[in-house]
């Protein structure tokens, strides 16, 4: 721990000496758990030496709400994690340096590949998708694993989106990747019309455009294809399990859900996206799913990009910065009851999960939060109507809820460490 000086410098209440509690380079191994017990003992602002990184922990909404309204552009920064490096071809979007490569693709991100429309162009696709699913479900002679059935869910989702074509093997293999490119360079005069294209076609269009501010490689369309697996499949399944676990531990909420599901769609075979809109308790479940569980509690290392003063403390250039999500979102002078799943507080309540309310974060806050949001939440919504929907579920071999292990496994998204097997029983009306 950095000692405190005459001239205030870092972070000073807290205890002198800290165990070091983290190797940072090893990206998966962040202790959220152990972080979240020492912010409540030393207050909201804490400073930690891990290794030789110095290390700020953000964790209360007042601070985050301090920093990020105030200091967005001097918290944007990202230090050079070598793992996410080489896995990103070193052209990964987040944890590109804040500067001028960055901003280009968060701005082809934003305009092509996530926005509205786009997103709203893959709608058939999510619910191709999330109806075989349901076609594997009801044909298993026994219980399912729902944890690889959601994760490969998404990767399907994500590879029919980004490639055209269903799993191909993620996104890890750079000869894969390059096959990929390859391919969609060869037949691109088979392609026509935007509502045709998927990521990788619409990436090379950009390649081609002669009026973008910077001329992007195929190693940098590689490492945003690596990006949006890398965020967007684990993390949308992990929702998907956090939020079906909290409904088998909590039978009423479970049955209010599919009583909502299910008068609403009487009649119907299949919940589709025009009908989420409807599902609000539905959508107050997915929400304070993601209040206990964010994916990434610690969401993405940051580190300042100059030398600032926050309430007082000066933090120098260069420190690295941890947002801690999920103390945030269980704060009890935030939220009554912090560690109850209640869906019911988000009906009447305006706060949502896109970082304009600092009492929750889990897609994060500012120019660097997850340009995702609007891209997983269809899908993890309609997959989850649709379970809810279409079939009734219980803990197989006659366990019961205080048998459903909810501990977390270490990693850099947050899943459950046991997979969730369950006996699904088809609804009939
Ligand atoms: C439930 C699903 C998801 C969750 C919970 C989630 C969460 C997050 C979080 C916490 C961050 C860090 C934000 C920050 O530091 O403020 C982030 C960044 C990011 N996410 Fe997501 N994400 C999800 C889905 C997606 C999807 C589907 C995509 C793309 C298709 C995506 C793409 C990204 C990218 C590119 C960044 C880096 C942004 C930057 O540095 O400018 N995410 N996400």
């Amino acid at each position: 721990l950095g000692k405190p000086s005459a001239e205030k410098r870092l972070l000073p209440p807290g205890p002198r000496k800290l165990p070091f509690i983290g190797n940072l380079h090893q990206l998966g191994a962040l202790p959220h758990r152990s972080l979240q017990h020492l912010s409540r003992k030393h207050g909201p602002l804490m400073f930690l030496q891990l290794g030789s990184i110095p290390t700020v922990i953000v964790s209360s909404a007042d601070m985050a709400k301090e920093i990020f309204k105030n200091y967005d552009s001097v918290f944007s920064g990202k230090p050079l994690l070598r793992a996410a490096n080489r896995l990103g071809y070193g052209s990964s979007v987040s944890f590109a340096p804040y500067g001028e490569y960055w901003r280009e693709m968060r701005k082809i991100m934003m305009l092509e590949l996530l926005s509205p429309k786009r997103v709203q162009s893959f709608e058939v696709v999510r619910f191709e998708e999330v109806k075989l699913l349901l076609q594997s479900i009801a044909l298993s002679p026994g219980p399912v694993n729902l944890s690889e059935l959601t994760l490969s869910l998404t990767n399907n989702v994500v590879c029919r989106i980004a490639f055209g074509k269903r799993n191909r093997g993620g996104a890890d293999d750079a000869n894969k990747l390059e096959k990929v490119i390859k391919e969609h360079v060869d037949h691109s005069s088979e392609r026509t019309g935007a509502e045709h294209e998927d990521i990788v076609d619409v990436l090379l269009r950009v390649q081609k455009d002669p009026n973008q501010a910077i001329a992007i490689t195929d190693h940098q369309i590689k490492g945003v294809l690596v990006d949006i697996f890398v965020a967007g499949t684990d993390t949308a399944s992990a929702t998907m399990i956090w939020t079906m676990s909290e409904l088998l531990r909590n039978p009423k909420t479970m049955k209010r859900a599919q009583e909502e599901v299910r008068e609403i769609m009487k009649g119907k075979e299949m919940v589709e996206e025009i009908d989420l809109s409807k599902l609000l308790y539905l959508k107050s479940v997915v929400k304070e799913a993601l209040r206990l569980h964010p994916p990434a509690p610690l969401l993405v290392p940051r580190e300042t990009t100059e030398a600032c003063m926050i309430k007082g403390f000066e933090i120098p250039a260069k420190t690295r910065v941890l947002v801690n999500a999920k103390s945030i979102a269980m704060d009890p002078t935030s939220w009554e009851n912090p560690n109850e799943f209640l869906p019911e507080r988000f009906l009447d309540s305006p706060i949502d999960f896109k970082g304009q309310h600092f009492e929750m974060l889990p897609f994060g806050v500012g120019r660097r939060g997850c340009p995702g949001v609007n891209f997983a939440m269809p899908l993890v919504e309609l997959t989850l109507a649709n379970l809810l929907f279409r079939f009734d579920w219980e803990l197989p071999r006659g366990l019961g809820i205080e048998d459903l292990n909810m501990e977390e496994a270490i990693g850099i998204t947050i899943h459950k460490k046991a997979h969730l097997w369950l006996k699904a029983t088809p609804f009939h009306e």
